[in-house]
């Protein structure tokens, strides 16, 4: 009757076994029918493995197990039985060459052993010398049952019969002509299904490989995003013991080296016996929260004893200064569509660090030196020991010292008559680089010395933008059209009045633009002035100190 559900199947085997198989946890337990006797109610069972114990270790019996044990009297009887493990058995055996006159085949393929749980030996024969025991357990079955491979179980309720039938086979004609008419329809549908299934089956598994991937490189990005904290011992197996010096600072050596991922890297020593540990406190509390393509990235630090050290990813190009070529050096000219390129990675970096962060960052130091080039020249700020975080909603800062390089310095960073430090300043720093950067060369006059080096008004932008005869880098295509827009643009950066100075935002959308329609900004020094008319002081970074300027813009 299809309504009742049989709590067991029952299935012939090709040699006329009968197999009955019951549901136990966590999988299906089968057994071979010995024999059946309805008068009795008793049904004989064993394992085709002939190793029952071994079966019934790992399975847990419901209480709907549709049998008892013919031993027990009341129902539901329980037996408490113990399993062992006589493996080592075998092995003691085997090594006493007792294997053959005691026939322990068995015993090989049937390591496990039942007793009752209250039995105090369980050595039979002389083959069983040692067991370990495994655990005790509550089971259905008696263990003079299970040791004997013979379960003799009764059944409440109805009888039931079985046999073994051989099955009638149709003739392939008839089979042909069913499945032509019946299989059209339904092997069409069935193929239609197998299909749908496959590719749903595939978009699941190539969704869940791509999730996998993606959550596997937000931890990788995560992990490195994170700067690491280096011992000096670390820094010496990086940098393969100083072995490689790239460059020199004003705070410090840099050093090539490489970290065991493979990845190249730059490491800047700073010189032990100098300052507080501002700057590096600073570079590591800034540069950690920063991640954006134009702004170099912190890997890491090392602050071990007196040891400080920053780890940065390395950039073989060098930094921007390198490209800075006189118009005489066509070589080293890279062309005007890659310094314009060039010229707005720079401001979107800077834009980020004013605008982007929580807290807005001025970096008071951009200069050619701190820009770095990748491979595809895409700039890279760097160098934030001077940088300080303040709120974007203070437009102005308090400063007590002056600080930043010469000749990129805003006047108000110099000097409090000029007016309030303010990102203003990052943006004078900006517009003498993009000057620069038109000009292949620097604005300070180096013929008088390096100790008496003049910071120079570039009044040849005006001389330039007015058609005069200026000599600037020329293209292949001779086009004036970008030089003069950073030029205008730089012009427009460096004005004395920060007020009169656009942001960031506004430069990138100058630089953006065609530039017809930008308009030069006067000569503050009008068209008299000569180019050692104006401020002049020593080259080097200074950082003296000057009063506290609590300005409000
Ligand atoms: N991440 C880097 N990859 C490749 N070269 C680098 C890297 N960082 C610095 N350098 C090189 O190392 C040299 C020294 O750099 P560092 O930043 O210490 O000094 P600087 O910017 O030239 O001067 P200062 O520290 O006075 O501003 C520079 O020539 C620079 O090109």
């Amino acid at each position: 009757d299809a309504s009742i559900r049989c709590p067991f199947n029952l299935n012939c085997t090709n040699n006329n076994m009968k197999i009955i198989e019951i549901p136990t946890y966590p999988v299906p337990i089968k057994f071979n029918i010995s024999d059946i006797n309805y008068e009795l109610r008793t049904i004989k069972l064993s394992d085709p493995g002939n190793c029952l114990p071994q079966l019934l270790l790992d399975r847990n019996f419901s209480s709907n197990f549709p049998f008892k044990d013919y031993h027990s009297y009341e129902f539901p009887r329980q037996f408490d039985v113990s399993f062992f493990n006589c493996s080592s058995v075998v092995q003691l055996i085997r090594s006493s060459n007792l294997m053959q006159h005691h026939g322990t085949q068995d015993i090989i393929s049937c390591p496990i052993y039942v007793v009752d749980s209250d039995q105090e030996t369980i050595v039979e024969s002389d083959v069983l010398v040692y067991c370990t025991k495994l655990f005790d357990r509550v089971s259905p079955f008696s263990a003079y049952s299970i040791q004997d491979n013979r379960l003799l179980l009764t059944w409440s309720g109805t009888n039931f019969d079985i046999g073994c039938l051989k099955c009638k086979h149709k003739s392939k004609k008839t089979t042909l002509v069913i499945l032509f008419s019946a299989g059209g329809i339904i092997g069409s549908t069935l193929l239609l299904l197998v299909l749908g299934t496959i590719v749903r089956i595939y978009r699941y598994f190539k969704m869940k490989g791509e999730d996998h991937v993606r959550i596997e490189n937000f931890l990788k990005d995560y992990k490195a995003l994170k700067p690491t904290r280096f011992s000096y011992a670390d820094i010496k197996r990086i940098t393969n013991k100083f072995k490689d010096k790239i460059g020199e600072g004003a705070h410090g050596a840099v050093y090539k080296g490489k970290l065991s991922s493979q990845i190249l890297v730059a490491v800047k020593m700073l010189n032990n016996t100098e300052g507080d540990g501002k700057e590096f406190i600073n570079e590591v509390g800034t540069m950690g929260k920063i991640h954006h393509l134009n702004v170099v990235r912190l890997l890491g630090f090392c602050a071990d004893g007196f040891y400080r050290g920053l780890v940065y990813d390395l950039f073989p190009s060098g930094s921007l200064q390198k490209f800075l070529s006189p118009p005489n050096n066509k070589d080293a000219f890279l062309g005007w569509d890659t310094l314009q390129q060039i010229a707005l990675g720079i401001a979107n970096g800077i834009e980020y660090l004013h605008q982007g962060c929580d807290q807005r960052i001025l970096h008071f130091d951009i200069n050619p030196h701190n820009v770095l080039l990748d491979e595809n020249f895409t700039p890279k700020i760097t160098d934030f020991g001077l940088a300080k975080m303040c709120s974007k909603n203070r437009s102005t800062v308090s400063m007590t010292a002056a600080k930043g390089t010469l000749g990129y310095m805003a006047p108000e960073v110099f000097s409090r008559n000029f007016g309030n430090v303010s990102y203003k300043s990052d943006i004078y720093s900006y517009g003498m680089l993009l000057l620069e950067m038109v000009a292949g060369r620097k604005n300070t006059n180096t013929t008088t010395g390096e100790e008496n080096l003049q910071v120079l008004y570039p009044d040849w932008i005006h001389d330039l933008l007015e058609g005069g005869d200026i000599q600037i880098p020329i293209d292949e295509e001779g086009d004036f059209r970008i030089p003069k827009k950073m030029a205008i643009v730089g012009l427009r950066c460096i004005q004395w009045q920060p007020m009169h100075r656009p942001s960031m935002k506004t430069v990138i959308q100058m630089l953006q633009g065609d530039g017809d329609k930008l308009k030069v900004p006067s000569n503050p020094f009008g068209p008299t002035t000569s180019t050692n008319s104006t401020a002049s002081t020593v080259t080097k970074r200074i950082n003296f100190e000057l009063e506290v300027i609590q300005e409000l813009d």
